[in-house]
């Protein structure tokens, strides 16, 4: 039996204009110490089905298991402990400004009444564990976004839950620092084992720390696999347009600069290779030129890394005699990386 288990659920909805099934049918498996992404565009059914993983909405019809529990049969104090075990990350924080780092983080600590040394030894841990060492007795005020979803986070994680629920947890940061929030996530899971499920309509955050992924789109699962997979090969028209949010456009050289490289360097062929993840772990680029004896010169290019594979794509120029590059072609192809040409002599 997985950890968590979503068995034919339905959450249905009085609306303005008739039933709104903001969850509809979706059966999910995530497994202890995975972390599970769940992407869609708004309205998709996203915090509604985060909300049925911790007992704040009760199914119209289906099953959710965790740990064996079946959450759906909880009620009052139980209902209660259960949530305890659940923590949440919110993506404005939800931090209570009149109190401090440290403060905050034992509210949750204090709530349950737990002893005054012990929780402010918990405290001490969190603090360090999330790398707020020296800003315990600031205010949120006082604290950058990335900072503020750090004391978040400890927060979250102070009563030792056995699941992260993170809604949108980096969706109000900058790039470099829903990085490092990020990378944070990855070490919590890595040290503490800890399963998380997170929901963004953010494709990069997905790639960069989930290991599986499930796509909602009007309250269904459409899709769901290996993140590696469903980067190589989406099947559903909007993973599709999630990948391409992730590749285009930014990493993607524009005509006007594969038209300024052209006239740069003539010589040879100008090829666009594009990294999906479904490479192997060969140092491709090294190894074309040594084993087909071209000259390549790396032109532009954005590769990113998650947990397992690169992407991106790059402008590269290759130079040889007509059968060295051509070999150089085939080698692209035989390591799964897409390969066209740009431009030749
Ligand atoms: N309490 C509610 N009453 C009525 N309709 C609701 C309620 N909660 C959610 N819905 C509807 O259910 C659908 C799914 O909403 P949900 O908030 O789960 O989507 P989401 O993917 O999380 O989107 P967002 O990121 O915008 O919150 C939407 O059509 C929403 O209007």
């Amino acid at each position: 039996m997985s950890f968590i288990e979503l068995h034919h659920v339905k959450k249905e909805f009085q609306g303005k204009e008739g039933l709104v099934s903001a969850v509809n049918n979706v059966s999910l498996t995530i497994e202890k110490g995975e972390i599970f992404g769940i992407v869609g565009y708004s309205g998709a059914g996203k915090s509604t089905l985060i909300r049925l993983l911790n007992g704040l909405e009760q199914p119209t019809s289906g099953e959710v298991i965790i740990g064996q529990q079946d959450v759906v049969e909880l009620k009052g104090a139980k209902l209660r402990d259960y949530r305890k075990r659940v923590g949440m990350v919110f993506q404005h924080f939800n931090l209570l400004w009149s109190r401090t780092v440290r403060e905050n983080i034992v509210l949750p600590l204090e709530l349950e009444g737990m002893a005054r040394e012990e929780r402010e030894a918990r405290a001490t841990e969190l603090i360090q564990l999330v790398g707020l060492k020296g800003r315990e007795e600031a205010y949120p005020a006082q604290l950058s976004g990335g900072q503020k979803q750090r004391v978040g986070i400890a927060r979250a994680l102070a009563n030792k839950p056995d699941i992260l629920l993170c809604d949108e947890a980096t969706s109000a940061l900058d790039p470099q620092t829903t990085d490092e929030v990020l990378e944070l996530l990855l070490t919590i899971n890595r040290q503490l084992n800890l399963t998380i499920v997170l929901i963004t309509h953010e494709m990069h955050v997905i790639r960069k720390i989930c290991h599986r992924v499930a796509v909602m789109e009007a309250g269904k699962v459409v899709e769901t696999g290996e993140v590696l997979q469903v980067f190589h090969s989406p099947q559903q028209a909007v993973t599709k347009r999630f990948v391409q949010q992730e590749l285009l456009p930014e990493n993607e050289p524009t005509d006007q600069s594969i038209d300024y490289l052209i006239q740069k360097y003539p010589q040879g062929v100008i090829l666009q290779l594009k990294f999906t993840g479904a490479q192997s772990k060969e140092p491709v680029i090294s190894k074309v030129i040594k084993q087909t004896n071209v000259d390549l010169n790396v032109l532009q290019g954005t590769i990113q890394q998650n947990q397992k594979a690169s992407f991106g794509t790059m402008l590269v120029q290759v130079t040889g005699t007509k059968e060295e590059v051509a070999a150089a072609f085939a080698y692209f192809k035989e390591q799964e990386v897409g390969v066209e040409v740009k431009h030749h002599e």
